[in-house]
């Protein structure tokens, strides 16, 4: 039997780039980037999918300008909410499976506690808004589905706040980093792994048994943080790596939100619950800071 297609999206972003890898023993994976297909371009994608005709679509490709999603939020919707409803309606007709990725910014941060998948979203930015939209439409499909709700992605690769503050604090003698901000920074190699491993239980022996497991998942690193907390812990980190103890690196400074002005206002408490990812599929990522340190050990060897 020939092996199912896999059709990835957002090949070049932090989760698409390492899904490919992640997901090519499960069946044929089909990546595209922007330069196959203009996800704001509903036409491209649906001609796309019906040349494709793939069994399954990942899509990890988004709008994720959090801030330029404020004054350009046609694209963002377009790309983080159409784009859903298209592959959503097009999987309906191949009798597809869609496994899409949304954020921690859908909830406003007024809860004190991790929030878990039946807690209502109230997004306070547009990138948010257009993410629930495209939560919505994939719900709404009546297809086999998983919406993988994660935060704060960094990687080796890719355009991330791990890699920001890298960059700054080599160029700064100071960074003012805000510390009233509380969420949990993930690895995209994890994302993409326990991708896999979620599709390796319910998909590819039985694609039919993805419709049981279908729904809403949280699915992040263990633990919490805040920017500051996190940028401390990169610059504890590299400090640690080989070639990098002569450096002069910046000083942190906390601030609060009020001292950063940024077009999108963001929450000040995102942590996701992932209770319900480890009760059924018996999977649960580590703690943020472990992970942190491998990326910085694989950033040094590479
Ligand atoms: N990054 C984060 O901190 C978080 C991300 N998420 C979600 O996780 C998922 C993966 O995020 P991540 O890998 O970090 O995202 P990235 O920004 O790293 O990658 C997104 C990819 O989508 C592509 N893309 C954007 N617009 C278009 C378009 N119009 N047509 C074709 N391709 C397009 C980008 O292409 P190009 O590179 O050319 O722009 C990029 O390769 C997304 O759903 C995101 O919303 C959730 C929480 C946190
Ligand atoms: C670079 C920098 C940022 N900051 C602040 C701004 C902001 O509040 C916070 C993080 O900045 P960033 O722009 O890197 O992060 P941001 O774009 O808000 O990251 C978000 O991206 C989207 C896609 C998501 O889905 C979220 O989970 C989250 O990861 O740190 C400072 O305080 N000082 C600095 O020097
Ligand atoms: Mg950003």
């Amino acid at each position: 039997m020939r092996s199912p297609i896999i059709l990835v999206t957002g090949k070049d972003g932090q989760v698409g780039w390492e899904l490919m890898r992640s997901l090519a023993p499960l069946g044929k994976v089909v990546a595209c980037g922007r330069q196959d297909v203009d996800l704001a371009n509903a036409h491209q994608l649906r001609d796309l999918l019906r040349t494709i005709k793939p069994a399954l679509i990942v899509n990890p490709a988004a709008y994720t300008a959090v801030d330029k999603a404020e004054s350009d939020i046609s694209t963002a919707r377009a790309v983080n909410a159409t784009a859903v409803a298209v592959m959503a309606e097009e999987a309906k007709r191949l009798g597809a499976a869609v496994v899409h990725y949304s954020t921690d910014y859908v909830f406003d941060g007024s809860k004190a506690a991790p929030y878990v998948e039946t807690d209502t979203p109230s997004p306070l930015n547009a990138y948010g808004r257009t993410k629930l939209e495209g939560e919505q439409a994939l719900m709404a499909a009546g297809i086999p589905y998983l919406c993988l709700r994660t935060s704060w992605v960094y990687g080796i690769r890719g355009a991330n706040f791990m890699r920001t503050i890298l960059r700054l604090a080599q160029e700064r003698e100071e960074l003012k980093i805000v510390a009233d901000q509380i969420g949990a920074p993930t690895w995209s190699r994890l994302i993409a792994e326990a991708t896999a491993q979620i599709l390796a239980q319910c998909w590819v022996k039985a694609p039919d048994s993805l419709a049981d497991c279908s729904g809403l998942y949280h699915l992040t690193a263990a633990g919490e943080t805040s920017w500051y907390g996190y940028a401390q812990a990169i610059l504890a980190g590299v400090r640690q790596l080989p070639g990098w103890q002569q450096r002069d690196l910046a000083a942190l400074l906390p601030i609060p939100s009020t001292e950063y002005p940024v077009p999108a206002k963001r929450s000040g408490y995102s942590v996701l619950s992932n209770q319900k990812l480890n009760t059924q599929f018996g999977l649960s990522l580590p703690d943020w800071q472990d992970s942190l340190d491998d990326v910085l050990a694989a950033m040094g060897e590479s």
